[in-house]
């Protein structure tokens, strides 16, 4: 469990770095055990820029606290979904202002697609016509209900998924991967919102 909790402090240091924890938001997991299940994940309602001794708890299936660090994220629910549905070893959500832009203005489509931009290859989509699908869901203040929503979305292609005007969560099979996940997805994103932004000034026409 010692190299488990040094990973995810790792990233979540390379995170905090990348201001991706705005006003405590935020949570973070690495898989320990596949059978029982068992991760740790970040403690609820921490400052995650700060590192210290109680910055993980080990959790069960069910999100019961294995041990003693404090309370587990309010949101280990949708860490526990994508455990139990992919072969995920490390689950990440982050609150930034660009995937919470995506969001909204994608929300009624029900997803956001890219095409034709390098950094789908993060995600392994290599065909010069492939492309890279996030899903997005409506936010719920139920946590239950939420984890219920996020689980339904994931499918064998999936490797991230956005909360309606809340944040992104992402994973992969280890943290390596997770992480490269998480940066192309922020990448994409404010590829996107600037685009949008230019086509709005009609920028082409000025070049
Ligand atoms: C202050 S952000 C609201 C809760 C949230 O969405 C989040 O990501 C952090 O919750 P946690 O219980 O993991 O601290
Ligand atoms: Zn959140």
């Amino acid at each position: 469990m010692i190299s488990a909790w040094n990973e995810l402090a790792c990233v979540k240091r390379e995170l905090a770095a990348r201001d991706w924890f705005p006003g405590t938001s935020g949570n973070l997991s690495i898989k320990v055990s596949n059978k029982p299940l068992t991760c740790l994940v970040t403690v609820s309602g921490k400052d995650k820029y700060k590192e210290t001794e109680e910055d993980f708890v080990l959790v069960d299936q069910d999100g019961k606290a294995l041990t003693e660090q404090g309370k587990p994220s309010a949101e280990t629910v949708i860490h526990l979904e994508v455990y139990k549905r992919t072969d995920a070893g490390c689950s990440l959500h982050v609150h930034t202002l660009d995937n919470n832009l995506i969001s909204e203005l994608y929300a009624e489509k029900g997803s956001i697609t890219f095409r034709n931009v390098e950094l789908i290859k993060a995600f392994g989509v290599l065909d010069a016509d492939g492309e890279l699908t996030i899903p997005i869901v409506e936010n719920f203040a139920d946590l239950p209900t939420l984890g219920k929503v996020v689980g339904e979305q994931i499918s064998a292609d999936t490797k991230a998924i956005l909360i309606r005007n809340h944040g992104i969560t992402v994973w992969g099979k280890n943290a390596f991967e997770a992480k490269r996940h998480l940066e192309a997805c922020e990448f994409l994103f404010s590829y996107q919102m600037k685009l949008l932004h230019a086509k709005a000034l009609n920028l082409k026409e000025v070049l």
